[in-house]
């Protein structure tokens, strides 16, 4: 995988020594397939930015692209430890580096979404006493209820939302209620799946924290409250009038409330460092935590997205968000309460057959490199000669579909296509079946709309050209992929603001405008206007 494997500020005495100076602000992401980190100082300058690879440097966990798939194809896990051990790994490497931690002024971060993790009644008292003499993972082995966690590839608890929307009266009830119908990734139907086939886990739970709040418990050494935008991706929460709802809660499973806590508003200060960070790293005892959120509404806030602009993020999962005034739920897509504005919304799609379906093709039809990769689409026309594929090894989001299915350009659907070909196949494809999706939920491209690019294969300028070119519209992307730690330690500067009523929009004023990388070619319209179009609009 090609993503960040060593610290990126150099590690000469002259950048140790202005490094020390930095006062900063600290952002994690605890996404699929790592955990980064980078430091911001008070200039928004990305002065620092690491990650673990688990896959790479976690083998012990023998995850692929971060998760275990169990037999049945649709359980999809990923062991917590796996999670803290990385945590652990990264901190060393820091204080390794000469970082210094007594600069951080706050700290937030970001989680994969959906995904829960189950704290063993007695955990908290484990938590509130770390010793700084050892690593995390050596203090929390026995603190966890369920050791491989529910992730948002998983799509076992199928009955388990028919179940929640039939208690709340259909599928367009609870999406007007949370945002969103019943999805089997979101975290309520999880917890039911768990309570109905391992009673006896659930019960020793204490709380049930979302891979964002678990990240953010770990550097409080308390329980860190769910904060309403990743909580909008639970099927739990009351968008608009942010509080659980008991009907949806009943559903699921008894007591859950009392093993949620409360949520809060996404800018909360949840409360100051944990002394372990203190003694152990010398982090300053002041330093604030900021509640952390999921990694889309953290990439929000990372890419200033503004109202018009769209948001691809190009990560192990494909998104594409929005900024939305007010709540429009629908059977398709979600809407989550804003991370940055506590009025607003925003709007999300996600597409699970991003990345890792784009390295298969690679390996299938580029040997495996994504230069080849590249070379294929530079050499194939935008439109690639009439011929279209959508490609989804494994079920789709949206929308609920599997295979593999081709077209020529006489609307015929065959079984392969040559190499060059189906590279852009599937890139084309992609981006098409996002624009489609997205007009389906009433968003249009306008003059003035800027695409803003995110995520690991927001690397690859190819990719982004037949981005512009499909979606017609210009593609920025920010100084680095890292859209959600960046948006993290935003979010953190905004939490130091706190009581003082400064909108996000002032916090982040400074920040680098977006780079402009790719703009649509003319003549692009062709490839968005092709009459196979329709066979996706049927898809
Ligand atoms: N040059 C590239 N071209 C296309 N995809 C790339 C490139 N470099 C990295 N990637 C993709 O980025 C993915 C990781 O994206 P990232 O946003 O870091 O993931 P996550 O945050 O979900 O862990 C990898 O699975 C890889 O396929
Ligand atoms: O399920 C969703 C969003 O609803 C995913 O986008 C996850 O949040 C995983 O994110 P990445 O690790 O792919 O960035």
């Amino acid at each position: 995988r090609e993503g960040l494997t060593e610290p990126r500020a150099a590690g000469s005495s002259a950048a140790m020594a202005e490094r020390a100076a930095r006062r900063c602000c600290l952002g994690w992401d605890f996404s699929t397939q790592q955990v980064k980190v980078v430091a911001v100082d008070a200039e928004l300058s990305v002065f620092y930015e690491d990650s673990v690879q688990f896959d790479r440097d976690l083998v012990e966990f023998g995850t692929q692209g971060g998760v275990h798939v169990h037999k049945d194809g649709l359980t999809v896990t990923s062991p917590v430890l796996m999670w803290v051990q990385a945590l652990d790994i990264i901190l060393e490497k820091m204080k390794a580096s000469g970082f210094d931690f007594s600069q951080v002024l706050a700290l937030s971060g970001a989680g994969q979404q959906h995904g829960s993790v189950y704290w063993k009644t007695g955990a908290s008292q484990v938590l509130t006493s770390l010793s700084p003499d050892l690593l995390l993972h050596e203090q929390l082995q026995a603190c966890f209820s369920i050791s491989n966690c529910p992730v948002w590839m998983d799509s076992s608890t199928a009955a388990q939302c028919r179940q929640l929307e039939a208690a709340v009266g259909g599928a367009q009830a609870l999406s007007r209620l949370t945002g969103s119908r019943a999805y089997e990734r979101f975290t309520g139907n999880q917890i039911a799946k768990i309570y109905q086939q391992n009673p006896e886990a659930y019960s020793h739970t204490e709380r049930i924290s979302l891979v964002s709040s678990f990240a953010a418990s770990l550097f409080l050494g308390s329980y860190s409250p769910v904060d309403y935008s990743d909580g909008s991706g639970m099927n739990l929460l009351q968008i608009q009038d942010k509080v659980w709802s008991q009907a949806c809660l009943g559903a699921c499973a008894p007591r859950l409330e009392e093993k949620l806590g409360r949520p809060v508003p996404s800018c909360s200060v949840v409360g100051p460092i944990s002394s372990y960070f203190v003694q152990r790293y010398g982090f300053p005892p002041e330093c604030k935590v900021v509640a952390f959120t999921g990694d889309n509404p953290a990439s929000l806030a990372g890419m200033r997205l503004e109202e018009g602009d769209i948001a691809v993020s190009l990560g192990t999962s494909d998104t594409l968000f929005l900024w939305l005034q007010e709540p429009t739920p629908a059977l398709e897509g979600h809407i989550f309460c804003n991370p940055v504005d506590p009025q607003h919304y925003m709007a999300l799609l996600c597409f699970k057959n991003g990345s890792l379906m784009r390295e298969k093709i690679r390996d299938e039809s580029a040997s495996g490199s994504w230069s080849e990769f590249s070379k294929a689409l530079q050499s194939t026309e935008m439109g690639n000669g009439g011929n279209l594929g959508f490609y989804f090894d494994v079920m789709e989001i949206t929308p609920e579909i599997i295979g593999r299915h081709r077209f020529s350009a006489e609307n015929r659907e065959v079984l392969a296509f040559p190499r060059e070909v189906e590279i852009r196949a599937l890139i084309e494809g992609q981006f098409m079946a996002k624009k489609i999706h997205a007009e389906a939920l009433g968003y249009r491209v306008m003059p003035k709309t800027k695409i803003l690019a995110t995520g690991g294969a927001s690397h690859n300028r190819d990719i982004l050209q037949v981005l512009a070119d499909v979606f017609g519209a210009p593609v920025y992307i920010i100084d680095t992929a890292n859209s959600a730690c960046v948006g993290s330690t935003y979010r953190a500067f905004h939490g130091l603001a706190a009581g003082t009523d400064m909108p996000f929009a002032e916090i982040v004023k400074l920040a680098p405008d977006p780079r402009l990388v790719a703009t649509p070619t003319p003549g692009a319209s062709q490839v968005r206007d092709h009459p196979n179009v329709f066979v996706a609009l049927a898809l």
